[in-house]
């Protein structure tokens, strides 16, 4: 079986390393941090991460990333978006081999409205990979850990990759499938993060099930809108990455960003919400990114932009919810055409 570097030593990088290496892998977990890969080698746990489970004998972790990266045929990157292209930039100097290169990272830059892939492939000299692979769907490292049944999407724009990902990680607890829509699974990853916030804040309001079924139809209607005027394929929507990871992050207890967003209902300020978290709320960036991206396209986003006032301009939630409620009467369904004849370009 192969050598695996998996960068990131978080809940998802741990969790996905813990797969990799049930499926007899030699799998190196990189941390950034040198007392937290040590203390991973001692204790054979990530206790800041993933607290109380025991990792399996394959993993050993890393703190020197060029050691990391010896010798092996894959590399997964697993860290949070605003540090992609940093560690890319790392990975320059010392990865001195052609790898099969994926990422399980969920968001959009602001400012460049740039997928990760695409940061990826601005960052990374192209002679170190063919396609950049994405490993997505409905999955909380808490579960995947406990070995739960799970489902991921691998994408990419040359398939090949995508199955040789499929085949690394799939197995009795982990059933992967594969797409061709690179776009719809990156968009439906990142975007479901703000919906989830918006489930948060909801449920810290005391809202109940309503409200949250109404926030995850209409979040995916406008996940799908700007993500099918962004090149996406609207039924990927519909799949794993779509809807699924919607319904999983808006619906469980795991979810950082559901967390951070009923801190937020409840009346908690955002600095001292993101302290208290200690791990990545991805929604709070990948709103920054949709609402300047949905402005600037004349994309009609009413939740994000909700999000968008409630986290950077003080907004009331309430309030905003109210606004939500009492917005211009319209038809639910969308012309579809309109939208596929929107496309944003470049
Ligand atoms: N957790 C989950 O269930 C899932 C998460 N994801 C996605 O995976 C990505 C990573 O999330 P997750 O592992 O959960 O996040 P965590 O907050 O659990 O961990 C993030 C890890 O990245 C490290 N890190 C932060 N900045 C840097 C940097 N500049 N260079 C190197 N390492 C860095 C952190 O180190 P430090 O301890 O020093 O902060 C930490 O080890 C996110 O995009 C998330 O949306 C996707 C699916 C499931
Ligand atoms: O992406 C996830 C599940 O699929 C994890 O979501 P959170 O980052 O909100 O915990």
């Amino acid at each position: 079986m192969g050598k695996i570097a998996v960068l990131g030593a978080g809940s998802w990088g741990t969790a996905l390393a813990m797969v990799l290496a049930d499926n007899e892998h030699d799998v190196r977990l990189w941390s950034h941090k040198k007392n937290h890969a040590a203390a991973i080698n001692e204790t054979r746990q990530n206790e800041r991460y993933l607290p109380g489970v025991q990792l399996p004998s394959g993993i050993t972790a890393f703190h020197d990333l060029a050691e990391a990266v010896h010798d092996v045929s894959t590399v997964i990157l697993v860290v949070p978006t605003k540090a992609i292209r940093d560690v890319c930039r790392q990975l320059n100097k010392v990865l001195d081999q052609q790898v099969t290169l994926a990422h399980g990272t969920k968001g959009i830059e602001p400012g460049s409205f740039k997928r990760v892939s695409e940061m990826i492939d601005e960052e990374l000299s192209n002679q170190l990979y063919d396609k950049v692979v994405v490993l997505s769907g409905p999955s909380h490292a808490e579960e995947v850990s406990q070995r739960q049944p799970t489902t991921l999407t691998a994408s990419s724009e040359n398939l090949e990759e995508a199955k040789k990902v499929q085949d690394l990680f799939i197995n009795g607890n982990l059933r992967v499938y594969t797409s061709p829509d690179m776009i719809g699974v990156e968009l439906g990853g990142a975007l479901k993060n703000i919906i989830a916030l918006g489930a948060g804040i909801s449920d810290g309001l005391g809202y109940g099930d309503n409200a949250k079924a109404a926030l995850i139809t209409r979040g995916l209607a406008e996940i799908a809108r700007l993500g099918t005027s962004m090149g996406a394929n609207p039924l990927t929507f519909l799949g794993l990455t779509g809807v699924g990871d919607l319904i999983v992050t808006c619906t469980s207890v795991h979810s950082r960003n559901w967390k951070a967003g009923n801190l937020l209902g409840k009346g908690k300020k955002l600095d001292d919400v993101l302290d208290h978290m200690g791990m990545v709320v991805e929604g709070v960036r990948t709103t920054q990114a949709a609402h300047q991206l949905a402005e600037s396209h004349e994309i009609d986003m009413p939740i994000t932009d909700g999000l968008f006032r409630i986290l950077f301009e003080d907004a009331v939630p309430r309030d905003v919810v109210d606004q939500l409620m009492t917005r211009v009467r319209r038809q639910e369904m969308e012309d579809l055409s309109a939208i596929l004849n929107n496309r944003i370009s470049g």
